[in-house]
């Protein structure tokens, strides 16, 4: 419980988390080490790692590798699949989605990464993943029947289920790059339902506004990874987001 007790004394002395994604197909692991101190410098809380496309194999363990080396922020995983596990990382989001028509993102990615996370020391963090409109490429590739995004009580259903499955966190994605982040509607319905459990909120937050507003409705967490992927000053751009969201 290391890593999901560190995240909850943020929460409970700071008020919310941010968290960086980091995509390993979209630079060198070297670059990646850089974006993730530049983060870290700018005040990030955990740097999660993964991508719906090709995240796996050398290069992941060489980002998780070279990331470790220059941070000691958590390490956590972000799998696409089985394949985007790795032994070197301190945490994966051991998770399922809820609202895929293909029962290899509801189960067997679980399945067949689970003896990994057995043998290793990854923490797994149970998370229920919801992805809404528009959805981007996860949204693809995860086969997602897509939440409207204006039907919050659909995804608070959803979360609901999640919770009663005995799911920590709940993770609201509106897919890497969309033009719009999960409204503050959607945000507050299921922090109602959730109580204490934990809500992750990412997909197209690129600025101090946006997190605001997710973080006001109701998110605990809230993850950035296409904006710093573009910015020039990575420390500028995650301080100016978590001055907004923090207490
Ligand atoms: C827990 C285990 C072992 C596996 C879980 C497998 C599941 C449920 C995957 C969900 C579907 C999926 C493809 C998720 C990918 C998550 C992810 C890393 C998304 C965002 O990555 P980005 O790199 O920002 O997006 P692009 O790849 O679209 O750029
Ligand atoms: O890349 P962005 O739009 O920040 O989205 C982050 C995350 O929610 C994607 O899985
Ligand atoms: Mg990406």
């Amino acid at each position: 419980m290391q890593v999901e007790a560190h995240l909850q004394k943020i929460i409970d002395q700071e008020g919310k988390v941010h968290l960086t994604l980091i995509d390993p197909a979209s630079q060198t692991p070297e670059r990646a080490a850089e974006i993730a101190l530049a983060a870290v410098e700018g005040g990030t809380d955990a740097i999660m790692i993964g991508g719906s496309t090709g995240a796996s194999g050398t290069l992941l363990d060489e980002t998780v590798i070279k990331i470790k080396e220059k941070v000691n922020v958590p390490t956590i995983l972000f799998p696409g699949s089985s394949a985007g596990l790795s032994r070197y990382a301190d945490a994966v989001f051991f998770m399922s989605l809820l609202n895929s028509r293909d029962i290899g993102y509801v189960i067997t990615n679980q399945v067949l990464g689970a003896p990994l996370v057995y043998r290793s020391q990854i923490e797994p963090i149970s998370m229920a993943y919801l992805i809404v409109e528009p959805g981007g490429t996860v949204g693809w590739v995860g086969d997602a029947k897509l939440i409207p995004r204006t039907k919050p009580e659909i995804a608070a259903v959803y979360a609901l289920a999640g919770k009663y499955l005995g799911m920590h966190y709940t993770y609201l994605e509106a897919g890497s790059g969309a033009d719009k982040p999960i409204n503050p509607e959607m945000i507050g319905a299921v922090k109602q339902v959730l109580g204490e459990n934990k809500l992750i909120v990412g997909g197209g937050i690129r600025d101090a506004e946006a997190a605001k507003l997710c973080a006001s409705a109701g998110a605990d967490m809230i993850v950035t990874g296409t904006v710093l992927e573009e910015v020039k000053n990575v420390t500028a751009k995650v301080a100016e987001i978590v001055s907004a969201i923090k207490r």
